[in-house]
């Protein structure tokens, strides 16, 4: 039995950054992979969605993988960046026990098995959860939402052959809670989540006999299942004021925090920690201005704002807390079956897309006529490149995308030396039409965490080296 939730979906976008780091492909090959989700209401269908509906993408929309495993593939790929000569540490066993920050560094005090150390660093980034003792001891405020429900997850082990979709049911039939989720992990091992409401008796809940009448009365009584892990969780929505104070940065949960339904928690802190690694880079290494790392703030707080206001809107359709919302409710239930338009108002959770960086001090010039979907700020889309594939050929610098146009072999500009790739989006259908719409050429230049920053009909020397200074906060282009 446990406390609190543990992260099973991992979004296309998270896979993505993953592949970047080296982990995508084991991450995928144990993972189950989901692109579909279907709503009922009792014992009916209403409706059922495709979350990649179209082709050209080397990662679907979703896998489900315990977190523990989601953990060791990325500590893998560190391991393997180490000894690949990588300057990366993992103290296992420190607690950070007092922290005090300066104008330009912070002191910790820091507990191991083996006795207490100090540190002073530059920065320190601040991941460590939803009670964040880094963000407590420096008095920062954590405010939002409290829902009164309580959700009790059961693990189940079980042999079973329904489809690797995302299956959610409103006032399920078999009655097991106000709201029942349904999600297959790697390994025979089933998520199921019920809706219990707010008085429960903790206790009594958590005894496995009872969870057992639950889960059996939603699988049938000739199923056999054992239990696997089970716990009961509440939820907020919240953020802190600014993800920035000074040399400290909060990341993932210690900086917001939502509601399971939409999976926009474990990745939304990949995000987090994608938008902020490269960023951190360049200032530690001198070649961008610290208040680069502004922008860190105000694109992560308003990813948090997205995530924050999609999760409240499902929790809120989810368990409607006065007679008229639930009315409302369920007059939407009773149409979408029929009515495809009341589908669209049905929110059993959106589930996690990455952030457009919208209005970003960041984002430079844009070409209108260019596809919206990779206008400045938007998350690069994938699309097959001969036997590979965009997002892999991209990496993990600034570089200088070229579609059928001309561009030199090398380009620097404020120190940064940028990659450059040229591709073709002729006989390239899924390219042309994510990044070419009417156009027969473009130049896009890419952020190292894959959106874009800024596009052009040709390159330009000036221009281009001014949209890369732009990029990382600097207005005074020394290229
Ligand atoms: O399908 C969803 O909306 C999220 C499923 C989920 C994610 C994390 C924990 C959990 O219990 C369920």
């Amino acid at each position: 039995m446990g406390l609190g939730s543990r992260a099973i979906c991992f979004a296309k976008r998270t896979l993505e950054i993953c592949d970047r780091l080296g982990a995508g492909v084991s991450m995928l090959a144990k993972g189950v992979q989901w692109n579909i989700g279907k709503v009922f209401h009792d014992n009916r269908l209403l409706y059922e969605f495709n979350l990649l509906p179209e082709d050209g993408h080397a990662f679907p929309a979703f896998i489900n993988l315990q977190q523990p495993l989601f953990e060791k593939f990325l500590h893998e790929a560190i391991v393997k960046a180490q000894s690949q000569g990588a300057p990366i540490e993992i103290r296992g066993s420190n607690r950070i026990d007092a922290v005090v920050r300066h104008e330009d560094h912070v002191t910790i005090d820091v507990m191991t098995p083996d006795g207490p150390y100090v540190l002073e660093a530059d920065w320190l980034v601040a991941c460590d959860g939803a009670r964040s003792p880094i963000r407590s001891m420096l008095g920062h405020g954590f405010d939002g939402r409290v829902f009164e429900d309580n959700f009790l997850i059961a693990d189940v082990k079980m042999k079973a052959n329904f489809p690797t979709e995302r299956w959610f049911w409103f006032e399920p039939h078999f009655k097991s809670g106000d709201s029942a989720l349904l999600h297959k992990q790697p390994d025979d091992i089933w998520r199921i989540d019920f809706q219990l409401g707010w008085n429960i008796d903790r206790q009594k809940e958590l005894k496995p006999e009872n969870i057992r009448a639950r889960v059996s009365a939603m699988l049938g009584p000739d199923v056999d299942y054992e239990l696997d892990w089970c716990s009961i969780y509440t939820f907020q929505c919240r953020r802190m004021e600014k993800f920035r104070n000074g040399p400290v940065l909060f990341a993932g949960d210690s900086a917001h925090q939502v509601s399971p339904f939409g999976a926009r928690g474990a990745n939304s802190g990949m995000q987090d920690a994608d938008n902020l690694g490269w960023k951190l880079a360049l200032v530690v290494q001198g070649l961008a201005p610290d208040t680069l790392l502004d922008s860190y703030d105000s694109e992560r707080v308003y990813g948090a704002d997205e995530n924050i206001a999609n999760s409240t809107r499902a929790t809120d359709f989810i368990t409607p807390k006065s007679a008229i919302s639930k009315l409302f409710r369920d007059a939407v239930l009773q149409l979408a079956e029929t009515v495809p338009f009341a589908r669209t108002v049905v929110n059993s959770g959106r589930l996690s897309m990455p952030c457009t960086y919208d209005g970003s001090p960041l984002n430079g010039p844009d070409v209108a006529s260019f596809p919206a979907r990779t206008r400045p700020g938007s998350p690069c889309p994938d699309a097959p490149i001969g036997a590979d594939w965009l997002l892999r050929l991209l990496g993990g610098n600034f570089t200088l995308l070229a579609i059928d146009a001309d561009v030199p072999t090398t380009f620097s500009a404020c120190g940064i030396p940028l990659s450059v790739l040229s591709v073709s989006g002729r006989d390239n259908k899924a390219l042309g039409e994510r990044y070419l719409g009417n156009a027969t050429s473009a130049v896009y230049l890419i952020r190292p965490d894959q959106h874009v920053a800024a596009r052009f009909e040709h390159f330009d020397e000036e221009v281009v080296a001014a949209a890369v200074g732009r990029a990382i906060a600097k207005d005074v282009v020394d290229a």
